[in-house]
C-alpha cells in the first residue's frame, strides 16, 4: 500500500517530463553508470597492480594503465555530457511545473484563498518545489548509482568467488528489507515536517504583512514567541527524522561492518590456504568497500527520498485543487432568460448564501439597480455587504435565489464575462510591482500612452504623477507602499476608467482618507460613475446622501430601501444608523478655539 503510494507519486513526477523523459533517462543512467563503474574499474586496477607486484608481468601493468586512462576519459568527457543532458531536462521540466502551479493558482476560486494562509501557499511553491527538483536530480541518481554499484560489484564478485559473493548478497537483501521498513515512518515524519515548514512560512508572512500593527502594539515579543513555538515544532520533527535516519544508518553500519570484517577474515584464511590469489583478494576487498558505501548511504537516501515525496505530494495537492468553473449553473429554476428585465442591470432575488460554515450569511436578500443608477449598500459591520459584492463579482455562487446581471441570470455568463462587465474598486486597491503607467494600463496593456494619460487626468491623478521624479515611469513599491492611500485610489480609478465596464462596484474608497484626498478621490469617482450603473458599499452614511437608492442590510437581509430622505422619514434602521454616525462625527469634530 505504502510502496504503491510512493510508486504512484514517482509515476506522477515522471509524467511532468513528457517528451523529455527519454533524454532524461539516457542522461541519468549514463551519468550513474559512469559513477558506479569507477569502483568496479578500480577493483580491476588493484587486482592487476597486485598481480604485477607478484609476477612482474608488463602486460598486466598495461591493463591497469588502460583502465585508469579510460576512467579518466569517462569522468572528464562522458559523465559531464550525460550530467548536462539530464540536468537540462530537469530544469525545463521544473519551468513547466512552476508554470502549471502558477496557472493553477490563478484559476483557483476565491474560497481557496480565503480559507488558507498565503504563507502555506508560498511554502508549497518554494520549499516543496525545491524538494521535488531534488528528487529528479540528486535522489534518483543516488538510487541508480547505488543499485548499479551493488549489481555490478556482486556480478564481478560472483565471477571471482561465488562463496564470498553469496554472503554479500544475503547481507544486501537483509539491508534492503530493513531500509524499506524504515521508509513508512520516515515518510510520516516528512509529511509532518513539510506541513510545519509551511506553518513557519505563515508566521513569516504574518510578520511581513502585519509589521505596522506589530510595531504599533509592540507585539514583537508575541510574534517572535509564536515563531519560536512553530520553530520548536519543526525542530522536534527534524530531530525525530534525524533519530530515525541515525538509527537506520547505525543498522546499515553494523551490517556493513559485519560484511567487511567477515570478508577480510574469510579472505585472509582462504589466501593463507592458497584458495585465492592475492590480486583477486585485493579486488574483492576493493569491491566490498564500494558495496559498503552503498549500505552506508542507503539509510539517508531512503530518508531523503521520502522527504522529497512528501514535498511533491503537497505540490500535487495544490495542482489537484478544483479550479473555478467557467460558469456557475443557474441556481434557481426561476432564473431563466425569458424573465430578463432589460432595464435592471444588477439584481438579487431571495439570495441565500453561506461560506460553508454553520452560520447563514445571506438569508433571502433582494435588491436591484437600474441602468445608470447609483445604489448604495449600507448596514452594520458583518451584515453581509461585502458578501453581496463578492456574489456579483462571481467569486462565489449563491446557494439559493437568483442573481441577474444586465437582466440575465448569473449562469448565462462565463465568469470571465462577468468580470469583463464589471469594474471593481476595493477599499485598498492593490498596486503591482512596476511603474505607475504599468499599473494604470494593467487591465488593458495595449492602450496608447495618450489614452492612459487621459484616464489618469479624468481620475485626478495626472497632476500628482507628473510631480513624481519619473512621472508615469515611477516605480511603485510592493503593494504601492510608496504612494499615499488617496493616490493609490486614484490610480485604481484610472485603471477602472480604462477598463470601461458598464457596471461599477465600489467598496467605499474614502473612509480612510484625509479631507483633501477624499475630495480628489470623490471627484475621480464622480467621473467614473458617469454613464455607468453603480453599486457601492458605504461605511459612512454621509457619502450616500446623493445615491438614487439606498439598501439597508441587517444580518444578511435587506431590511429597508429608498432614497436618503425617504429612509430618514421612515424613522427605521437607516435613520437610527444615520443619527448614531452624525452624533459620533459631531463628538469627534475638533474644537476650534
Ligand atoms: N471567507 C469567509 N469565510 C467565512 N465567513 C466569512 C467570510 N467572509 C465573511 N464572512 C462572514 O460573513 C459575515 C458577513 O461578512 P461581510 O464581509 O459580508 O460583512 P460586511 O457587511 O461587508 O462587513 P464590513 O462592513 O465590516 O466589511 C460576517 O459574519 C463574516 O464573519
Amino acid at each position: 500500500m505504502f510502496l504503491r503510494q510512493s510508486y504512484r507519486e514517482f509515476k506522477r513526477l515522471m509524467s511532468f517530463m513528457q517528451l523529455r523523459r527519454k533524454r532524461y533517462f539516457i542522461g541519468l543512467i549514463g551519468d550513474s553508470l559512469s559513477n558506479a563503474s569507477i569502483a568496479i574499474l578500480m577493483s580491476f586496477v588493484i587486482q592487476y597492480l597486485l598481480e604485477f607486484s607478484v609476477h612482474r608481468d608488463q602486460a598486466v601493468l598495461m591493463k591497469a594503465v588502460w583502465i585508469v586512462g579510460g576512467t579518466f576519459v569517462m569522468l572528464s568527457v562522458l559523465s559531464p555530457f550525460f550530467s548536462y543532458m539530464y540536468h537540462r531536462s530537469v530544469k525545463q521540466t521544473m519551468v513547466d511545473i512552476r508554470l502549471l502551479v502558477f496557472e493553477r493558482l490563478g484559476r483557483l476560486p476565491q474560497s481557496y484563498y480565503e480559507s488558507r494562509h498565503s504563507g502555506d501557499i508560498v511554502s508549497r511553491t518554494t520549499n516543496d518545489m525545491h524538494l521535488m527538483e531534488q528528487t529528479f536530480t540528486e535522489h534518483l541518481k543516488s538510487i541508480i548509482v547505488e543499485c548499479l554499484t551493488l549489481v555490478g560489484s556482486l556480478t564481478v564478485m560472483f565471477v571471482l568467488d561465488w562463496r564470498l559473493a553469496l554472503v554479500l548478497l544475503v547481507l544486501g537483501v537483509l539491508s534492503i528489507l530493513i531500509n524499506t521498513r524504515f521508509a513508512r515512518p520516515l515518510r510520516k515524519i516528512s509529511d509532518r515536517f513539510q506541513a510545519q515548514t509551511g506553518g513557519l512560512t505563515e508566521r513569516l508572512a504574518d510578520l511581513l504583512a502585519g509589521l505596522q500593527v506589530i510595531k504599533m502594539f509592540s507585539l514583537h515579543r508575541t510574534v517572535t514567541k509564536r515563531f519560536h513555538d512553530r520553530n520548536g515544532e519543526v525542530t522536534a520533527s527534524a530531530m525525530k527524522q534525524g533519530n530515525q535516519t541515525g538509527l537506520l544508518e547505525a543498522v546499515n553500519f553494523l551490517i556493513n561492518f559485519m560484511s567487511l570484517g567477515g570478508m577480510l577474515v574469510v579472505g585472509i584464511i582462504m589466501y593463507s590456504q592458497s584458495m585465492i590469489e592475492l590480486g583477486v583478494l585485493g579486488q574483492i576487498i576493493q569491491l566490498q568497500t564500494g558495496v559498503s558505501m552503498v549500505f552506508l548511504q542507503l539509510g539517508s537516501i531512503v530518508s531523503l527520498i521520502q522527504h522529497s515525496f512528501a514535498g511533491a505530494a503537497r505540490v500535487f495537492e495544490l495542482l489537484d485543487e478544483r479550479a473555478e468553473p467557467d460558469r456557475y449553473s443557474s441556481v434557481s429554476p426561476q432564473g431563466s432568460e425569458q424573465e430578463a428585465i432589460p432595464s435592471t442591470e444588477l439584481e438579487m432575488s431571495d439570495v441565500i448564501f453561506d461560506y460553508g460554515t454553520a452560520a447563514g450569511i445571506l438569508s433571502g436578500s433582494t435588491l436591484s439597480v437600474q441602468k445608470g443608477q447609483v445604489a448604495a449598500l449600507v448596514g452594520a459591520s458583518g451584515s453581509g455587504k461585502s458578501t453581496v459584492m463578492k456574489l456579483f463579482l462571481g467569486f462565489y455562487p449563491p446557494k439559493g435565489g437568483t442573481i441577474r446581471i444586465l437582466g440575465k441570470p448569473l449562469g448565462h455568463y462565463k465568469l470571465s464575462e462577468i468580470r469583463e462587465l464589471t469594474a471593481y474598486v476595493p477599499q485598498d486597491p492593490y498596486l503591482f510591482h512596476g511603474t505607475i503607467g504599468d499599473n494604470i494600463r494593467f487591465g488593458k496593456p495595449d492602450v496608447t500612452d495618450q489614452d492612459m494619460k487621459d484616464a489618469a487626468t479624468a481620475a485626478y491623478a495626472h497632476e500628482f504623477i507628473m510631480e513624481l521624479t519619473d512621472g508615469y515611469d515611477t516605480m511603485v513599491g510592493e503593494r504601492g507602499t510608496s504612494l499615499s492611500g488617496g493616490q493609490r485610489q486614484r490610480i485604481a480609478i484610472a485603471r477602472a476608467l480604462l477598463k470601461n465596464a458598464p457596471i461599477l462596484l465600489l467598496d467605499e474608497a474614502t473612509s480612510a482618507l484625509d479631507a483633501e484626498s477624499e475630495f480628489w478621490v470623490q471627484s475621480a469617482l464622480h467621473t467614473l460613475m458617469k454613464n455607468r450603473t453603480t453599486l457601492m458599499i458605504a461605511h459612512r452614511l454621509s457619502t450616500v446622501e446623493q445615491a438614487d437608492v439606498i439598501y439597508v442590510m441587517e444580518q444578511g437581509v435587506v431590511k429597508e430601501k429608498g432614497s436618503h430622505q425617504q429612509l430618514l422619514a421612515k424613522e427605521g434602521l437607516y435613520a437610527k444608523l444615520y443619527r448614531q454616525q452624525s452624533h459620533k462625527e459631531h463628538e469627534t469634530e475638533p474644537v476650534i478655539a
